[in-house]
């Protein structure tokens, strides 16, 4: 793993921006892994900006998201679905047909994550995998103790997740206790991934996941350690818990 420390969001944002638009002019078919929280909105900003200003296409481009809530339509603003439109995919020229999200309301659940499974093992791994982490280490939605061997599958979310996100909904009892996300086996074909770290409420999960080698399940983000080419861009706030202790 490669850290990279920027200043602030702002800069972590502009950075990321920069690797994945020389990335999709350098190979205009680039399948990219995508994310939702509030980290990479600053990336997608800096996305739509770039491509209103120069016309950087995403025509041939291919899009994986790493997650989805159980039981929110895709039209409902809550939706990861909804959040991608909003904040990036109505802004690009990316055609529908080439954009991927598992579907929360699939009937059956199951076979939702095996159809996922199949159209990622048919892309055989994106390009760039853009990561968030959860204050308790997870990456997608893969909580503490998943293996680090699963693919897609359906997982109960952790209090402290649904608490963390209960600032996009109404009420903590509108969070869904359960999603669909891309397993740890899955994340990690990706042939590079950028973990995106902000914010001093990450301070404490970086300074678990950069002080030891350890590779645990209790801390899924950990995984990332075996994987080649994992950058991770974190700020000074992100880090300052780990900078004090080293
Ligand atoms: N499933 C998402 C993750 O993909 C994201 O990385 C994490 C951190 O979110 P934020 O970027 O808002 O801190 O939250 C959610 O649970």
């Amino acid at each position: 793993m490669r850290i990279l420390e920027v200043k602030d969001y702002h800069e972590m944002s502009s950075i990321a921006a920069r690797i994945i638009i020389e990335k999709v002019q350098s190979k205009p078919d680039t399948k990219l892994g995508l994310a939702t929280g509030g980290t990479p909105i600053g990336l997608y900003k800096e996305l739509i900006q770039d491509y209103r200003s120069n016309g950087t296409s995403y025509e041939r481009v291919c899009t994986f998201n790493l997650d989805e809530y159980v039981g929110i339509d895709a039209d409902d603003s809550n939706s990861y679905r909804y959040f991608m439109e909003e904040n990036l995919f109505a802004h690009i020229n990316v055609p529908q047909s080439q954009i991927h999200i598992p579907d929360g309301t699939a009937e059956d659940l199951k076979a939702e994550c095996e159809r996922y499974d199949v159209e990622l093992s048919q892309a055989e791994g994106v390009d760039i995998q853009i990561l968030g982490i959860g204050s308790n280490g997870h990456i997608g939605f893969n909580e503490p103790g998943t293996s680090f061997y699963s693919n897609t599958h359906i997982v109960e979310l952790d209090e402290t997740t649904r608490k963390a996100n209960a600032r996009f909904f109404e009420r903590l009892e509108d969070v869904p206790k359960q999603a669909i996300t891309m397993g740890i086996a899955s994340i990690l074909k990706a042939k590079q991934i950028l973990l995106l770290v902000s914010g001093i409420n990450k301070a404490e999960v970086m300074k678990q996941l950069l002080t030891t080698d350890e590779v645990d399940e209790q801390l899924p983000a950990s995984a990332l350690k075996v994987h080649p080419d994992v950058m991770i861009l974190a700020d000074e706030e992100a880090l300052s818990s780990y900078k004090s202790k080293v």
